[in-house]
């Protein structure tokens, strides 16, 4: 596992950006060589998919060769509605980018068979051969994508019953009205997730230390489901500062010492422009 520990969220989000473009990149995809890439909704993402949208903009990136699956969506709202996960997809990244809109996979959460929606999710992400990335992001209760605690970690894409948390925290995005939330969502299983060939996920904020806390420093339980990752091969957290607040200083230092390690797994240029951004803000303190 790898825990990459930035300032803070903007750091994050660039990391992130730079990142899923390499692994692209490096990739190579073609019109027979698609890449999946796994995509999560949420406030998190937001500032990794505008750095995206901009690195696309100056030629850094194409998305042509991109097949994405997200990761889950509200039952009975529709599609139109602003809140809506593909209102929110389209918004923040799809309409700014070269996609194929025939590449763009999201759950129907007003198909007449819900669980026919999800079995054959399961079965479009095996058509591609797997997912190569899966980006998550995870609810304050560690949950990802809506395996709320409890979740069976061998789980597939099926209907889930939101957590009474989950429906608190996410009132912020329906007027403050908890009643506004919808109950139910379909959502990529624990299992689904764990399939991929690499996972990465992004914490931020203080409010998800204690969820980060039992993702990395405690074992593997269904009540924080963000905490099967520890078995995967590769998972790559990405997190700031105040996520980390609830880890144990031996932890945060080792992770931190390594960091040059994790910045070769970027494109050299990218390197070069983290290299001049530290270089900016240490000039900055003096
Ligand atoms: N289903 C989504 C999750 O996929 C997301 O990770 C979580 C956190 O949202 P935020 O990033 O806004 O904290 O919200 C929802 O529950």
């Amino acid at each position: 596992m790898r825990l990459i520990i930035k300032p803070a969220y903007d750091e994050v989000s660039e990391w992130v950006a730079m990142y899923v473009k390499t692994r692209i990149r490096e990739f190579n995809p073609g019109p027979d060589r698609l890449f999946t890439l796994g995509l999560p909704t949420g406030s998190t993402p937001t500032g990794t998919y505008a750095k995206l949208v901009e690195m696309h903009k100056a030629g850094e990136i194409s998305f042509k060769y991109v097949v994405t699956f997200n990761m889950d969506e509200y039952v009975g709202l529709p599609r139109e509605h602003p809140e809506s996960y593909h209102s929110f997809m389209w918004s923040k990244l799809f309409s700014h980018i070269d996609i194929d809109p025939a590449h763009v996979h999201i759950l129907n959460g007003n198909a007449p068979d819900l669980q026919k929606e999800c079995d054959e999710y399961e079965r479009k992400i095996a058509s591609y051969g797997g997912i190569e990335l899966f980006l998550g992001g995870i609810g304050p209760d560690g949950h990802i994508a809506f395996n709320e605690p409890g979740s069976s970690l061998v789980s597939r894409t099926r209907i889930k019953t939101l957590a009474y948390d989950t429906i608190l925290a996410n009132a912020r995005f329906f007027g403050h009205d908890v009643t506004k939330v919808p109950k139910m969502s379909l959502t990529v299983g624990v299992g689904t997730v764990m399939d991929a060939r690499e996972v990465l996920i992004i914490i931020t904020g203080a409010h998800k230390a204690y969820a980060l806390y039992q993702a990395i420093e405690q074992g593997v339980s269904h009540m924080w489901t963000v905490s099967a990752f520890q078995m995967h091969p590769r998972a790559i957290f990405v997190c700031d500062e105040d996520a980390t607040l609830e880890l144990k200083v031996k932890t945060v230092r080792y992770f931190k010492g390594i960091m040059s390690v994790h910045d070769n797994l970027l494109a050299p240029e990218d390197r070069d422009r983290l290299g001049s951004n530290i270089a900016a803000t240490q000039g900055k303190a003096h």
